[in-house]
């Protein structure tokens, strides 16, 4: 006796190669049927109403003929969720108004760093921030140069950077950043290394600026952390905060996929900050991935509340 589900909805995927190999995955395409959702890539070079039939469509590319595409197809096939909204996910795809959804829905014991936008080099005059700063490229692309961060020390580092990027005050916060992946109503908190505090004491021989990309990529094994950072007994933010700011994201950026990284501010340990938020993340990294997006796809297909719509 087969326990197979009587109906099977279809999602096209449009992904970069990248991202397929790290989402596409054996055991999302073992688990996924199971539950009567089927996984078929879409050629985005070639039009959506031509490839037809499709319950949902997911994707992570960027550029106007993709978002052409999208449109042709919407105009042809109004009932048929594309996840997410292009003009949505554009927010994230710049570093102030990323953040700015953040500081606009005023969740008590929570914020954003300190950040201004630099567009130009010489605008460096009197910043307002304190040292030490981590400056990050304005837009966050998915491009490999839209991941390279430096920490900067001095005014002496604030030189040859290249603009347009934001200067963002770096925060002790114990050597940890927790991950929220977020897929609809579903969300998992995980714990990842990040870079260790930098003591007064610390600051005083560090000079210039120091480049580091992919910090929260790296291994429990592999480096991060640093001294006095006890990664295994740092607790996890309270559920209730995790909550909120869920709530308040997904209603704000109306969008169902990303992730956003908080950190806890070693000055007021009441408080988080949110210092990144990107759309579709490394889901496969999440626990209990396979059922959580097969699980947001269901309620998609069977048109219960996601975000983005009226
Ligand atoms: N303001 C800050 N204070 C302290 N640490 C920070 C701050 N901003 C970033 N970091 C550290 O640097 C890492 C990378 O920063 P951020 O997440 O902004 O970069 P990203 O390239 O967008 O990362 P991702 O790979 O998550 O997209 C964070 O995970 C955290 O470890
Ligand atoms: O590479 P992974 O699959 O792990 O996912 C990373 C993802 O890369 P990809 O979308 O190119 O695959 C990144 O997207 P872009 O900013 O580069 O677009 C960004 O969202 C990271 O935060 C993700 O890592 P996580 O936050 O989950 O640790
Ligand atoms: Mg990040
Ligand atoms: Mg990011």
């Amino acid at each position: 006796m087969s326990n197979l589900p009587s109906e099977l909805y279809r999602i096209g995927y449009a992904l970069t190669s990248k991202k397929e190999q790290t989402f596409i995955l054996p055991s999302l395409l073992s688990h996924a049927p199971q539950k009567g959702i089927v996984l078929t890539k879409v050629d985005p070079n070639k039009p959506l109403i031509q490839q037809v039939p499709f319950d949902c469509i997911i994707h992570k590319l960027y550029g106007s003929d993709w978002k052409q595409n999208l449109q042709d197809f919407t105009s042809q096939n109004p009932s048929i969720p594309i996840i997410d909204s292009p003009d949505y996910i554009e927010v994230l795809q710049n570093r102030i108004s990323m953040l700015e959804t953040v500081s606009k829905l005023k969740i008590t014991n929570s914020g954003v760093p300190k950040q201004i936008a630099i567009t130009e080099v010489t605008d460096m005059e009197n910043l307002k921030l304190t040292f030490p700063l981590i400056a990050k490229p304005l837009d966050a692309d998915g491009s490999e140069t839209s991941h390279k961060l430096h920490l900067i020390f001095d005014n002496e580092g604030l030189k040859n950077l290249t603009a347009p990027f934001v200067l963002q005050e770096f925060v002790n916060h114990g050597g940890v950043v927790f991950k929220v992946y977020v897929a609809g109503k579903y969300f998992r908190c995980v714990k990842r290394k990040s870079l260790p505090d930098i003591s007064e004491e610390k600051l005083v021989n560090l000079k210039g600026s120091l480049p580091f990309s992919q910090v929260s990529n790296l291994t429990a094994a592999g480096g991060g952390g640093g001294e006095g950072c006890d990664f295994e007994k740092t607790e996890m933010p309270p559920e209730s905060l995790v909550e909120e700011l869920v709530k308040g994201l997904r209603e704000e950026l109306r969008l169902n996929l990303f992730n956003f990284d908080v950190i806890r501010d070693g000055r007021n340990k009441d408080n988080y900050l949110v210092i990144d938020i990107n759309y579709f993340p490394g889901y496969a990294k999440m626990p209990d991935f396979e059922s959580v997006i097969t699980d947001f796809l269901l309620d998609v297909v069977r048109k219960e509340q996601i975000s983005g719509e009226d």
